[in-house]
């Protein structure tokens, strides 16, 4: 946005070398700041009316209690893609809940942080009540919004893709195969819906970019931090610490609520169990090969 002349401050609680570097060295190495860009460690100096939440889902209910104060009456939308494992709130629950002056967002779908960097053509679902207004401030330069007013199913799609690229790196890592790959992303789908309608999504919104088109992103490449870490645990490989990996927090959230709820969920209920070392990969693949006949 500020490449495309837009004024926009960057806040963050550390901004450690950035503001001299001009360069966020520590996590996305490689990409200039435009001259525009203003760096702050003063949340008070963000006085914009339109602010993105680039926090962990996890970490967004402790940010919110925080810093909700000095946010009042913004804009506030939320980048991060899961469902607290403590409330089984998405981010616009947690933002309604915790900020109620504030209007919530969601900005969700297929974009990895390097390749929006790089300059690369992306499209993303914009979500609010009312988006239309966002969607044109916020589109521009290789960013193309398309808009949604179903908060719950744009955010239950950003959320359960992580759980699914678990699965697929899983299986990938464990020498499952190609094919078990497309199974999993076609009837992790399916999961996908069936939980996101029970949350009182829309029937249609997954078919979007912040459902299909961010579960095809996840769950086929290893940018993937989510199918990196089911990747590295099918091969029996050590994990790589300090890294954010929405999909571990979230499949527990997702399992427990739609234990409660009745909703079927076997994906789900498998990357719980083989997370948790309860059954191993292959135990996982013969229980779903298993499981009684139906119908698609
Ligand atoms: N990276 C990507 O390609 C994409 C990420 N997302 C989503 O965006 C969200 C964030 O991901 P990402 O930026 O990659 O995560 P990172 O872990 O790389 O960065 C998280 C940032 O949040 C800050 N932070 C954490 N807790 C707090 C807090 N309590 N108060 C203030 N700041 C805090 C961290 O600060 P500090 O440096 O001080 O620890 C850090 O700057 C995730 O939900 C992810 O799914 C969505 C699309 C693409
Ligand atoms: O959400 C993302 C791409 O749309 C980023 O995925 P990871 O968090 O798995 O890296």
């Amino acid at each position: 946005m500020a490449r495309s002349g837009k004024g926009v401050t960057l806040w963050a609680r550390d901004v450690r070398d950035m503001a001299d570097q001009r360069e966020n060295t520590l996590r996305l190495p490689g990409f200039a700041f435009p001259d525009k860009l203003v760096i702050t460690k003063h949340i008070s100096a963000v006085t914009d009316d339109v602010v993105l939440l680039a926090v962990p889902m996890q970490k967004l209910r402790a940010f919110l209690s925080e810093y909700c104060e000095v946010l009042l009456g913004r804009t506030l939308v939320a980048t991060c893609k899961g469902i607290d494992v403590e409330t089984g709130e998405g981010p616009g629950e947690i933002i309604r809940r915790l900020c109620p002056d504030a209007t919530p967002a969601l900005l969700s779908g297929p974009s990895f942080a390097v390749d929006v960097a790089a300059g690369l053509p992306t499209a993303l679902t914009l979500a609010a009540s009312e988006p239309e207004p966002l969607q044109h401030a916020l589109t521009g330069g290789n960013l193309r919004l398309y808009r949604s007013t179903d908060m719950i199913g744009v955010e239950t799609g950003g959320a359960m893709k992580n759980v699914i690229a678990i699965a697929c790196g899983l299986a990938i890592g464990a020498g499952l195969g190609e094919s078990a790959r497309a199974a999993l992303m076609t009837r992790g789908f399916a999961e996908m819906n069936r939980f996101a309608v029970a949350r009182g999504a829309e029937a249609d919104t997954l078919q979007g970019l912040s459902g299909f088109g961010d579960l095809t992103l996840t769950c086929t490449s290893e940018k993937s931090r989510n199918f990196a870490y089911g990747l590295s645990l099918g091969r029996g490989e050590p994990q790589a610490e300090g890294v954010t990996i929405e999909g571990k927090a979230t499949a527990k959230a997702v399992a427990s609520a739609a234990t409660k709820a009745g909703i079927e969920m076997p994906i789900t209920n498998m990357v719980v169990a083989v997370m948790s070392g309860h059954i191993t990969i292959n135990e996982a693949s013969d229980l779903l090969l298993a499981r009684p006949l139906k119908e698609e």
